[in-house]
């Protein structure tokens, strides 16, 4: 624990959906905050959250920058009643959508798919006009559900659609949830089938990833758990807008069967034992990179599959399970750093607001995209990003408590 905060640098903050931070080969990080001066009151929940400088910043070897994102524990929000007017997906009210399928992954974890009740053929969240293909608008961003009975909303990160599927204009919407024992909103989802109501809010923009990135191309994406929904947003837009963009996404899962089903038919290394640990001739085990075709994928890793066969060596899935020991450490974030071999960055310029880590510690998670201008020079705009997403233990194993700065609550800031 101490260990990896260590490597993660010195500073970080809460985002209230991811952290950033710096990378080895890649400069100083960028940091977000939870709440935004501009955000409306009650809208932020606090699931992912981001880091602003942090132990890799630390210990930057060359600047470089890295974006943390943080998947965080949630706040509780009481809810505006909606709008008889506000039938489609908008930012003030919840609108209805049904269920149309659902699919169990684990025991605790499932993919649902929600369709809107009340058709939307330009939603917020799309770039393109009507008649043209559709894609998402932002890198990154979620919505609300609520949960009705006890007034509480959560933030929930739509999947990306699967390969050769637009996004679907009819408002269609997939989303992998794990319900927490003892979660409000999560134990609510999971109790509810095919054909049950559901309620949404939003577009909510995450994390400035495009501004953030500027005209640099690596990502590493650290994802925990359902931290990885995010993971497959900015893959797909750093990959899909950028030949040359590369990707290296680090995996951490309870169990394999977030990836594989049938795991022990199909070669899982085999679970550590207390006394495979403290052997010197078993060394610990490690995290792995995933192999393609996935054996037995999962449905999530049948998404993963897809998105590798799409996007090749840019793409690299790395997976750490702890029901094997073989959680990601130190050395394997840096290593995954490293790897890239991304030439180093040049000092953002003092005043840059997307750059600086002065500015980009107290940062938002939720930031509408290009709110932060970047000031650098021209031709030194951008930083590479490492990423980190999931439950609010998680980012705080990776990038240390949640803090107040400058009035802000924020994570990975020290
Ligand atoms: C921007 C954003 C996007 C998100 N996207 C997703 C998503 O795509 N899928 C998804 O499943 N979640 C996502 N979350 C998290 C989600 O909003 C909820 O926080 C989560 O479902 C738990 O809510 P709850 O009401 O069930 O638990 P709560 O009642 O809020 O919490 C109950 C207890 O469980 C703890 N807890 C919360 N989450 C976890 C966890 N994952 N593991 C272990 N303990 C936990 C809390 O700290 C608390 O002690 C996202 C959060 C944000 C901010």
């Amino acid at each position: 624990m101490n260990c990896s905060r260590r490597a993660m640098g010195a500073c970080g903050r809460i985002l209230t959906g991811g952290s950033t931070r710096s990378l080895p080969s890649l400069p100083s990080i960028t940091s977000c905050a939870r709440h935004s001066p501009a955000q409306k009151p009650m809208k932020r929940p606090n699931r992912y959250q981001g880091a602003t400088k942090s132990p890799l910043e630390a210990r930057t070897i060359n600047p470089a920058l890295a974006v943390v994102l943080l998947i965080g524990g949630g706040a509780t929000y009481y809810l505006a009643t909606p709008s008889s007017q506000d039938q489609v997906l908008n930012q003030d009210t919840f609108v209805p959508y049904t269920i149309t399928s659902r699919e169990a992954i684990s025991a605790s974890s499932f993919i649902f798919t929600v369709a809107p009740q009340h058709p939307n053929p330009a939603p917020s969240y799309l770039a393109a006009e009507p008649g043209d293909p559709a894609a998402w608008r932002y890198p990154l961003w979620s919505v609300e559900f609520k949960q009705p009975e006890v007034q509480i909303a959560r933030n929930y990160t739509p999947l990306p659609p699967v390969e050769g599927e637009q996004p679907l204009r009819d408002g269609t919407l997939r989303f992998y949830v794990r319900s927490i024992p003892g979660g409000e909103m999560s134990t609510y989802l999971g109790r509810l089938g095919v054909g049950r109501e559901v309620w949404l809010r939003g577009t909510h923009p995450g994390f400035d990833v495009a501004t953030r990135l500027g005209s640099q191309r690596n990502v590493v994406f650290l994802a925990g758990g359902t931290g990885i929904a995010p993971a497959m947003q900015v893959a797909k837009a750093v990959l899909d807008g950028h030949a040359d963009a590369r990707f290296t996404l680090l995996w951490a899962i309870r169990s394999r069967e977030e990836l594989q089903q049938a795991p022990d038919v199909f070669g899982r290394p085999a679970s550590a034992s207390w006394w495979d640990v403290f052997r010197s001739s078993n060394p610990r085990p490690q995290p792995s990179e995933v192999d393609h075709p996935i054996a037995a994928a999962s449905p999530l890793g049948r998404e993963l599959e897809a998105m590798k066969a799409r996007y090749g060596d840019r793409l690299r899935v790395h997976v750490g399970v702890d029901d094997e020991s073989s959680q990601f450490r130190e050395s394997h974030i840096w290593t995954s750093i490293q790897s890239l071999r991304a030439a180093p960055t040049l000092p953002s310029a003092p005043d840059c607001q997307s750059h600086n880590q002065k500015f980009h510690a107290p940062a938002s998670e939720f930031e509408p995209a290009g709110a932060r201008p970047c000031t650098c020079r021209p031709d030194n705009r951008g930083k590479n990003l490492f990423m980190v997403s999931g439950p609010e233990g998680f980012i705080s194993h990776y990038a240390g408590p949640k803090v107040w700065l400058g009035g802000v609550e924020t994570q990975g800031a020290c």
